[in-house]
């Protein structure tokens, strides 16, 4: 298994690689790939670990390298928020960088499942679909937009609340990863219940949880070692559907003749080439039902924006 880092010494970028460095099978390749120099001294660092996962660092210059063979390629590539911004006001800088990843990954690694981080996902991973389009090598199946921290952080404020085991609640969530589009099924949480004022101040905390992060963070970035751990759930997930497992998580990928969007975080049934299936998320209550169609419409054009940015 050759999973690449494209961004791999930024904030996500190291937590991330770290994680995967410690957590991935035996046998496993890691190649770390930025444009900063600091890269090469990442994986130096990291390849004192000892682990049996071989680590190999890529310098702006060494993206065809870093790309070949992979199996899985994770990209938090692009700037981060900073305080009073909203994701959308990333996409003039990030669009270009997806943009650019994304070729290289159609020419040298045409079959790697994408996992992409960088903001505004709603609009990058379609902005990745119709670059890899234009390559001719578009699989729906094989990327994804990675929404796991939504679910992690609900998980996380869920538990708190109620004082549930963490370990075993689940939370789904549904939609895009950016303010309303973001919706958590609290409806479905197993075991619990919610009076409609908790479900309310929930689903906000939920949708502005990255906005927490970044003011905390009082202009120095956004989420990094949440993202990192949500992006190492999702990355073990996909190698253990690759290696045969039976894993389902949320996430954010195509889906054909649905009334929601063309894109549209759904419980995922993973497999050895990707989305194995996507499954049903179920009923919605009154509550959920209208925070998805009060959200629709922006979703939509925050995807339309990607498809137009490939293709003007
Ligand atoms: N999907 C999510 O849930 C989620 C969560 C947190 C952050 N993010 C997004 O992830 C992105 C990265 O966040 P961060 O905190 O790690 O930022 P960061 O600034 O710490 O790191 C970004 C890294 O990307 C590198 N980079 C820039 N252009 C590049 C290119 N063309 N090729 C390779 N590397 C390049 C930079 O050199 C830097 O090392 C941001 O867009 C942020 O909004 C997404
Ligand atoms: O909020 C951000 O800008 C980063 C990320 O999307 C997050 O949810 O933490």
């Amino acid at each position: 298994m050759k999973v690449a880092v494209l961004g791999a010494a930024g904030g996500i970028g190291q937590a991330l690689s770290l994680l995967l460095k410690t957590q991935l099978p035996a046998g496993s390749e890691l190649a770390l790939y930025d444009v900063a120099p600091v890269v090469p001294g990442v994986a130096v660092d990291l390849s004192h670990i000892p682990t049996a996962v071989d680590v190999k660092g890529f310098g702006a210059d060494d993206l065809a390298a870093a790309l070949t063979g992979c199996d899985i390629v994770l990209i938090p590539a692009g700037v981060p928020r900073k305080p009073g911004m909203d994701r959308s006001d990333l996409f003039n800088i990030n669009a270009g960088i997806v943009k650019n990843l994304i070729e290289g990954v159609a020419d040298n690694c045409p079959e790697a499942c994408v996992g992409i981080i960088t903001n505004p996902v709603n609009t990058t991973v379609a902005i990745a679909a119709e670059t890899l389009k234009a390559k001719g090598v578009y699989n729906k199946n094989k990327l994804f937009g990675v929404t796991t921290l939504d679910v992690i952080r609900a998980e996380a404020f869920v538990a708190e609340l109620k004082g549930l085991n963490v370990a075993e609640t689940h939370v789904p969530v549904i939609g895009g990863h950016s303010g309303t589009t973001i919706l958590p099924l609290l409806s479905q949480v197993e075991g619990v219940t919610f009076s409609d004022e908790e479900v309310a101040s929930l689903t906000t905390r939920i949708q502005n949880a990255g906005t927490e992060v970044v003011e905390a963070k009082a202009g120095g970035g956004s989420a990094t070692l949440s993202m990192g751990q949500a992006a190492a759930r999702f990355c073990l997930s996909l190698v253990e559907a690759m290696q045969g497992g039976d894993v389902v998580e949320y996430t954010y990928v195509q889906v054909d003749g649905s009334e929601d969007a063309a894109f549209f975080s759904h419980p995922v049934r993973l497999g050895k080439n990707g989305v194995e299936e996507i499954l049903s998320y179920g009923e919605l209550s009154a509550f959920e039902t209208q925070a998805k169609n009060d959200m629709l419409e922006g979703l939509r054009g925050d995807i339309q924006l990607g498809v137009d940015f490939v293709n003007k």
